[in-house]
C-alpha cells in the first residue's frame, strides 16, 4: 500500500472546478513534487489529502485511511504545512513548537530542529511578528516534529532566504531517507528536480504530465548551446544549415546561443561551421533540458 493513492478526486467551488478528476500514487519513502500555475488546484488537493475538505468526487487514501472521515486518527501521524496559518497570531513560537510536539508519541528533539530551522532567536516572539520566512521555518517545524509518517508541504520555501531554503531541502531529503513520504508543492522547478522522486505536473485541475525528473526531461540531450566567439559572424549561413525548431541568434556581441532539441548531429553542424570560418571560438557551454523547459512547454500546450 503506497502512502498517498488519490483516484479521480474532484474539488468544485461553486461553478469553479479547482481539481478536475486527479490520480496519483506516493509510495512511502519517496518525494512526490506536485506543480502547476497559481491556481491550477494544488492547494485543493492538499486540503482534500489532509483532511480539511471532502472531495465532490473520486477517492483519496492516506496512509490506507480516509482523509476526512478518518482525520483524528490520522492526525497524529501527517504532518502538514499549508499556506499561511493554522497558527494563533498571538502564541510565541517556541510555546507552539512544545505544544506540537506533546501531542506525539515520539517527537523530534526539538534543540536540533530549532537550530537547524534558525527559530532559537524567534523562540519568544509571537507569530504574529514573525517575518514570512520565519512563518515559513516555524510552520515547517511544527509538520516535522511529530514525527510523520508523511508529509504535505505547501511551498516550503516560498519566502525563505537561502540558508533556510538550503536547511528545508536538507530536511526533506532526511525525511525521505527515513522513509517519510512527501508531497510537496513548489513553483522553484529546479527544486522539485533536485528533490522529487516523481513529478505531477497539473493545469487547471487535470494531470497533464507525471513521471521521474529524468524521465520528463529525457530528450535528445542538449537543449541550449552557448558559443563564445567573436561578434557578427554571418549567422545566415548557418541557419540554413539547422534543422526546423533550432533557433540561432546573437544574444550578445559575441555570445551565440542555440536553442532546440539539439541532436549530436546539429551540435556537430554549429561547431564544424565555427571552425570553417575560421572563427576564435573562447567558450561552448551546453545545457539539458530542464524540468522549467518541460513545464513551460507542456503548461503553454495545454493552454
Ligand atoms: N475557497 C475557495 N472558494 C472559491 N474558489 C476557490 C477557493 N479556493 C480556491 N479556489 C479556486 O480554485 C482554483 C484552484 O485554487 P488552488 O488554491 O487549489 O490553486 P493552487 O494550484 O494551489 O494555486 P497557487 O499556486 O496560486 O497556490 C483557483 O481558480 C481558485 O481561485
Amino acid at each position: 500500500m503506497d502512502a498517498v493513492e488519490v483516484t479521480g478526486v474532484v474539488v468544485r467551488y461553486g461553478d469553479t472546478t479547482a481539481v478536475d478528476g486527479v490520480s496519483l500514487s506516493v509510495p512511502r519513502g519517496q518525494v512526490l513534487g506536485l506543480l502547476g500555475a497559481n491556481g491550477a488546484g494544488k492547494t485543493s488537493l492538499l486540503q482534500v489529502l489532509g483532511g480539511f475538505r471532502r472531495p465532490d468526487a473520486g477517492t483519496a487514501r492516506v496512509l490506507g485511511l480516509d482523509p476526512f472521515g478518518d482525520h483524528d486518527e490520522l492526525m497524529p501521524r501527517i504532518g502538514v504545512m499549508l499556506q499561511s496559518g493554522g497558527v494563533y497570531p498571538w502564541v510565541r513560537a517556541g510555546e507552539i513548537l512544545r505544544l506540537f510536539a506533546s501531542f506525539a508519541a515520539h517527537p523530534l528533539e526539538l534543540d536540533p530542529l530549532i537550530d537547524r530551522l534558525g527559530l532559537r532567536p524567534k523562540l519568544g516572539t509571537a507569530y504574529k511578528r514573525l517575518s514570512g520566512g520565519e512563518q515559513q521555518r516555524l510552520a515547517l517545524a511544527l509538520a516535522v516534529v511529530g514525527r510523520p509518517e508523511l508529509v504535505f508541504l505547501d511551498e516550503p520555501t516560498a519566502g525563505m532566504d537561502p540558508a533556510a531554503r538550503h536547511a528545508t531541502w536538507e530536511l526533506i531529503s532526511e525525511l525521505r531517507a527515513d522513509g517519510v513520504a512527501v508531497v510537496l508543492t513548489t513553483h522553484l522547478l529546479d527544486e522539485a528536480e533536485r528533490l522529487s522522486d516523481s513529478v505531477v505536473i497539473v493545469n487547471k485541475g487535470r494531470v497533464v504530465a507525471t513521471g521521474t525528473p529524468a524521465e520528463l526531461t529525457a530528450v535528445a540531450g542538449i537543449e541550449r548551446l552557448t558559443i563564445r566567439a567573436e561578434p557578427d559572424l554571418p549567422l545566415a549561413r548557418l541557419r540554413e544549415k539547422l534543422p526546423d525548431g533550432v533557433e540561432l541568434t546573437e544574444c550578445a556581441p559575441g555570445e551565440y546561443s542555440v536553442r532546440g532539441r539539439l541532436a549530436t548531429d546539429t551540435v556537430a553542424v554549429v561547431l564544424s561551421w565555427y571552425a570553417a570560418e575560421g572563427a576564435h571560438v573562447t567558450g561552448v557551454n551546453s545545457e539539458r533540458r530542464t524540468l522549467e523547459d518541460v513545464y513551460l512547454a507542456l503548461t503553454k500546450a495545454a493552454a
